[in-house]
């Protein structure tokens, strides 16, 4: 008995900082897609149990009994599943592939015993992203990470994926932070197009940038490297970084301008990808 999940990437398409709670959490208002590039978790409950990391992202990840894989695992009681993970998703970039293979390693597991999934809101203890990865869908994010609402149907449209080499981590960029008390998003309107789609985005923030800009000066360098490509609507960086996106209304010319930025920059992680209905 053995099932794989794909654990998508998340993008935060905008990121607003509203506010900070008591115990140091920041509240956020986020607007939140997923990308069809991602890890894939495989899970058996008849195999010897533990956990295997492979693929071009697994080098330095470690399988231990913290990662989330395990520790998704041990929130639904089968700490005893054999687990292979492939590791796609640069580690610490902004694009959640910890909360993501979580969520998948969740839904794998439920598939297997043929039951339901958690309540997302439950498994906010794995991690603030992985209620919006265990739903998978383009989503409006608030609170922590817990408040989840569906957005009417976003416009087909392309990203590419653009991450430095260089890994965040997240605190350090909340701590670094000058202002927590931000407006929201502001109203979204009918986006009927990729181009309707950047014109709401570039009426939006994503508030972490700044922080991060100045952690990783090389952040500057991805937003002008995919702002120079031809069809490029509008770039960002999604979450803490340094994961950065690149908005595109055709595949083509996603594609195309990830292969340049790709030839242009060897030691850069390119990937092109549609945004997930
Ligand atoms: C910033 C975001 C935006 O989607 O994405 P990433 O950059 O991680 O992809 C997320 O909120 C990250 O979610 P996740 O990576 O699951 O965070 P957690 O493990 O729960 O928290 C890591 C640390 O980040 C800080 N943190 C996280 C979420 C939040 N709403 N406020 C915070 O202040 C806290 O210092 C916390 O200890
Ligand atoms: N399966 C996993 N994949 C990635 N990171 C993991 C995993 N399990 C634990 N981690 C830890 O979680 C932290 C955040 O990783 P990740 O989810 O990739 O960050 P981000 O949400 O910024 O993209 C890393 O420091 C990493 O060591």
């Amino acid at each position: 008995m053995a099932t794989e999940e794909f654990a998508p990437a998340k993008i935060n398409l905008a990121l607003h900082v509203t506010g900070r709670r008591a115990d140091g959490y920041h509240l956020l208002d986020s607007l939140v897609v997923f990308a069809g590039v991602g890890d894939s978790v495989r899970v058996a409950f008849d195999a010897e149990p533990g956990l295997t990391i492979d693929g071009p992202m697994g080098n330095g990840l470690a399988a231990s009994d913290d990662n989330l894989v395990l520790r998704a695992a041990r929130f639904l009681g089968e700490e005893n599943s054999a687990i292979t993970l492939t590791k796609r998703l640069p580690v610490a970039s902004g694009i959640g592939g910890g909360s993501a293979d979580a969520a998948a390693t969740l839904r794998a597991i439920c598939r297997l015993r043929g039951g339901t999934l958690p309540d997302p809101a439950t498994t906010a203890v794995l991690g603030a992203d992985v209620p919006a990865c265990l739903i998978g869908k383009p989503l409006r994010m608030r609170g922590i990470g817990e408040v989840l609402d569906a957005v009417p149907a976003l416009p087909p449209a392309h990203l590419v994926l653009v991450n430095p080499g260089v890994s965040v981590s997240t605190p350090d960029v909340f701590r670094a932070l000058e202002r927590r008390d931000n407006p929201g998003l502001p109203p979204m309107p009918a986006l009927k197009t990729a181009a309707d789609l950047a014109g709401y985005l570039s009426t939006c923030r994503n508030d972490l940038e700044p922080a991060a800009r100045k952690l990783i000066p090389s952040i500057g360098a991805v937003l002008a490297a995919l702002e120079a490509r031809p069809g490029c609507l509008l770039a960002r960086m999604s979450g803490s970084g340094a994961t950065c996106f690149g908005l595109f209304a055709e595949g083509l010319t996603a594609t195309a301008a990830a292969a340049a930025i790709e030839q242009a920059h060897p030691g850069w992680w390119v990937a092109a990808a549609p945004i997930l209905s």
